[in-house]
């Protein structure tokens, strides 16, 4: 039976550091940092994360700042209200939760935030930083998942490393850190040939494509350390359930170690946003 990655017990530990941080960036800067958050339409599961985060950041004394919008708000409204947030200096960390409706250019939205503010690292330049190895705002999800990684794990050098999934949000920042982290690293997807075999060979396996228990144990190595990034909804006799992209049932048979869904990833991604939010408030007030 493999270790459970507990990202509860960890995200707590990580909460408790950027609280105490949050402390000290008060008492010599006189000022609390603040995070904005955007959320356009009124998605069930987005309302869900985006109260979580506002929450947690109450509890780490950072003031958050919710803004919704309408469903069909135009490009324009958005822009301009990210270019308030841009411009007020109380605001150190602005997040516009993904997906957007379809109508409004994500792209266009994202680089529209000030790099500096960008606390989910998404930003071009934030994406240039990370993959050239500079300083820079990094992805929450990848990053939390690095935490537990580097917890479990004692060097990860050397190790392959799998990737399942090429988004730009988790699948290739976290290929790029696992690469930083000397890993040898593999991306496998939709197209890849055989992917079972491929999956078959890593030391450490990240999935993180949204489909719901896409990993069974024959995809898995003994002893592997398996990161579940997936977070499915499954509706079970009425009653919301999440579930990972893992079969965590036979793969926790065959993994040496394994992160739950939910209590994985998930709490790790907040305690990371709020971690940025803060290394921004501290980067804005030394520029
Ligand atoms: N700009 C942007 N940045 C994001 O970081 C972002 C986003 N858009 N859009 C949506 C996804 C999703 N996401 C989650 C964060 C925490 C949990 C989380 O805490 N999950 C809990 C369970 C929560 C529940 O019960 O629903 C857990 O896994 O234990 C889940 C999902 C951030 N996202």
């Amino acid at each position: 039976m493999a270790t459970i990655i507990d990202g509860k017990v960890i995200s707590a530990q990580l909460l408790e550091q950027v609280a105490a941080d949050v402390i000290e960036f008060k008492a010599k800067h006189g000022i609390t940092p603040g995070l904005a958050v955007v959320l356009v339409g009124d998605d069930p599961a987005s309302q869900v994360y985006v109260r979580n985060k506002v929450q947690r950041a109450e509890q780490v004394g950072i003031r958050s700042i919710k803004h919704r919008l309408d469903a069909n708000v135009s490009q324009e409204t958005l822009n301009d209200l990210v270019a308030e947030l841009n411009a007020d200096p109380e605001i150190h960390g602005i997040l516009v939760q993904l997906p957007l409706p379809k109508h409004l250019d994500e792209d266009e939205i994202v680089d529209a935030i000030a790099p500096s503010k960008d606390v989910d690292g998404f930003h071009s330049l934030n994406v240039a930083a990370l993959a050239t190895g500079k300083p820079g705002l990094v992805p929450c999800t990848p990053q939390g998942s690095m935490t537990m990684l580097r917890q479990t794990l004692d060097d990860l050098t050397g190790l392959h490393a799998v990737v399942i999934g090429r988004s730009n949000i988790v699948g290739k920042p976290m290929a790029a850190l696992l690469l930083q982290a000397n890993c040898t690293v593999t991306m496998v997807h939709s197209r890849t040939r055989d992917i079972a075999s491929v999956c078959r060979q890593a030391d450490i396996l990240v999935a993180a494509v949204g489909s719901q228990k896409l990993v069974n144990a024959d995809w898995v190595k003994p002893g592997a350390t398996v990161i579940d990034v997936g977070i499915n909804v499954e509706m079970l006799d009425g009653v919301r359930k999440l579930c990972g992209d893992v079969d965590f049932e036979s793969v926790s048979k065959v993994a040496g170690a394994i992160t739950p869904v939910p209590g994985g990833v998930g709490p790790m991604t907040i305690a990371n946003l709020l971690a940025n939010t803060l290394q921004a408030a501290q980067a804005q007030m030394s520029a």
